[in-house]
């Protein structure tokens, strides 16, 4: 709690502030018992009218102060609690995008998606509550013993009777709290996760006729959240019970023991009416107070889930940037590889194994390969998405972990093999490359990658909204304003992962014509031979190893399994 508690600092006078309101507040309700007293013993019993109507001026007064402060102390308060939780998700969500993709793989994005909302939430309404009420309780409970031993010190003893069993009670009942609301949170992730994947496979879902299926899967986790829920909720709600009957047998003891002092002539009655009305206050209070403690169980157990992305250490992203040394500049030598092998984190089969090769500048690369053989691995080494197990990758003559990260990224033009697209407008997601680019190079980035015939075909052109609930365009649609994307950034590097898989032979070859025009080099994975065969060379990776590297018609020449690829396209080729 204490790392998510630090977020609170730069709010601290707004929280003191509102502390302060509320013990006004406190203060005012709690002399009031004083006063109704002092009214019964000297106006009432005395029939004293004119002491009935000044204390009860006085306790009108107090009550409209009592009020005014806790109008200010909710301003304060909630200004303070969600400040806090704005901060508090600001420094998640930049935390989880300095994670190296390594660290990024280990949550689920579900889990990190509750923890940025659910969890800020839980915690966030603890703070306002605490602010508002929640020291109240624990400072109403002891001031108002403190009035009561004022009042009558034998009857307020008699009002303590239960007190060290409820302390041992509320603690147990607080640490089990908080490990069954951690269990809830984690139930909240796996639903989050559940729902997040069936909204995003509704096509699949439609189409498999899968809607009983996936409702039964959402049905389970939706279960399993309920049953663990209220498992929490009732062994929080034990703590009402338990309380009420221990304050009910204190209060009762100090009824008899006050009837029999007053019967003696002991004790007045007013003292009595006091000391009741402050126990009735403490009964409130803990029932306020168990409100409380349930929350803050929860609380607890969310602040240990953002704590832990809070102090994760940054890793790659960070580190490089320390590192980052200035970069010779050798021109030819555009990316190698050096005996690189490559394990992914949490496996032990290496998934490249001693891969060594170069591309000049200005070169264009193919990377062939089965299903599975590392391209795309291979392809995501070079932006130091991950880092190789063994050997070195260099980019322009120098080791890419000397390189600022920044730096190395920003000549790089990056193309997945999955097209995504933002919410927002064409223009917004080709500009998503460089920000500060101008239309007419948006223009030309969608020119050269042909798309820009069939935006301006659109009604809303380059307007158009895409996206999440936007217009829905096409695999190679989406696949040329991905190659867009990249293309405006004018990389010296431009990687794409078989993101011309969607085009057809037409529009790939006009693409293939039109990128001959930059002087990028260019890493392309591919499966068509007749994209490998407009390469200047080929590397061929058969089971995470470089098989053969060469021209295509070198490669016909040297290569079986290339000559058995070729032959296999063919006959396709053949048969349709
Ligand atoms: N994040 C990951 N964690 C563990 N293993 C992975 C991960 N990503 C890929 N792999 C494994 O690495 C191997 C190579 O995957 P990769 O995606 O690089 O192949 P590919 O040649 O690009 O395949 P495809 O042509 O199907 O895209 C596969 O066996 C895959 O299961």
């Amino acid at each position: 709690m204490k790392v998510v508690l630090g977020y609170l600092k730069p709010y601290k006078w707004y929280a003191i502030f509102a502390l302060v309101l509320m013990l006004a507040e406190l203060a005012a309700e709690l002399v009031q018992p004083l006063i109704i007293a002092k009214i019964i013993d000297d106006g009432i019993v005395l029939k004293d009218f004119h002491v009935i109507s000044l204390w009860g001026c006085i306790l009108l007064g107090i009550a409209f102060i009592a009020f005014t402060c806790g109008i200010i102390n909710t301003y304060y308060s909630s200004h303070a609690a969600q400040s806090f939780a704005f901060d508090l998700r600001n420094a998640l969500f930049s935390k989880i995008q300095s994670f190296s993709m390594a660290t990024y793989l280990k949550y689920p994005t579900s889990s990190l998606i509750t923890r940025l909302t659910n969890d800020v939430q839980q915690v966030q309404s603890i703070l306002f509550m605490s602010l508002r009420i929640m020291l109240r309780a624990p400072l109403s409970v002891v001031l108002s013993l403190m009035m009561a031993f004022f009042v009558n010190a034998k009857m307020a003893m008699m009002l303590m009777i239960g007190t060290p069993i409820l302390a041992l009670f509320l603690y147990v009942i607080v640490k089990k709290g908080s490990q069954l609301f951690s269990e809830v949170q984690r139930r909240m992730d796996k639903l989050n996760r559940a729902l997040q994947e069936s909204l995003q496979a509704i096509y699949l879902v439609k189409a498999f006729m899968r809607n009983a299926y996936e409702m039964e899967k959402f049905h389970r986790v939706a279960e399993d959240l309920k049953v663990d829920t209220m498992k929490a909720l009732r062994t929080m709600e034990l703590m009402m019970p338990v309380m009420t009957f221990v304050l009910n047998v204190s209060l009762l003891s100090a009824i008899w023991y006050g009837a029999r002092e007053i019967s003696m002539n002991q004790a007045q009655v007013g003292e009595l009416v006091a000391v009741v009305n402050y126990a009735l206050r403490i009964t409130g209070y803990f029932g306020m107070f168990a409100f409380i403690l349930n929350g803050f169980s929860r609380a607890k157990a969310s602040s240990e889930r953002m704590a832990e992305i809070l102090i994760m250490e940054e890793g790659l992203e960070r580190d490089c940037e320390r590192n980052g040394k200035s970069v010779s500049q050798d021109e030819n030598d555009m990316v190698r590889f050096n005996g690189v092998s490559f394990t992914y984190p949490n496996t032990d089969k290496p998934v490249l194994q001693n891969i060594t090769f170069e591309v000049k500048k200005g070169e264009k690369l193919a990377i062939m390969g089965a299903t599975g053989s590392g391209k795309s691995t291979l392809l995501s080494l070079i932006p130091r998405f991950y880092d190789p197990t063994e050997g070195a990758i260099e980019v322009r003559g120098k080791n890419i972990k000397d390189w600022p990260l920044k730096e190395l990224r920003s000549i790089i033009g990056y193309v997945p093999q999955k097209s995504l697209l933002f919410t927002g407008s064409i223009e917004d997601n080709v500009k998503w490359g460089r920000r500060e680019a101008a239309f007419d190079e948006v223009v030309a980035a969608t020119k050269m990658a042909q798309i820009h015939d069939t935006i301006s075909a659109f009604p809303e052109g380059y307007g158009t909204m895409v996206g999440q609930k936007g217009v829905n365009l096409s695999g190679g649609q989406k696949q040329r304003l991905s190659i867009a994307r990249a293309l405006i950034r004018k990389p010296q590097i431009l990687i794409l992962d078989d993101s011309t898989s969607a085009l057809d032979v037409k529009t790939e070859a006009a693409l293939w014509e039109a990128l001959k025009g930059t002087e990028a080099t260019m890493l392309v994975v591919t499966q068509k031979i007749h994209t490998a065969k407009g390469a200047d060379r080929i590397v061929l990776l058969d089971e995470g190893e470089m098989a053969a590297i060469g021209t295509h018609e070198e490669l016909m020449k040297t290569s079986r399994l290339y000559q058995q690829i070729v032959g296999s396209q063919e006959e396709q080729v053949g048969d349709e």
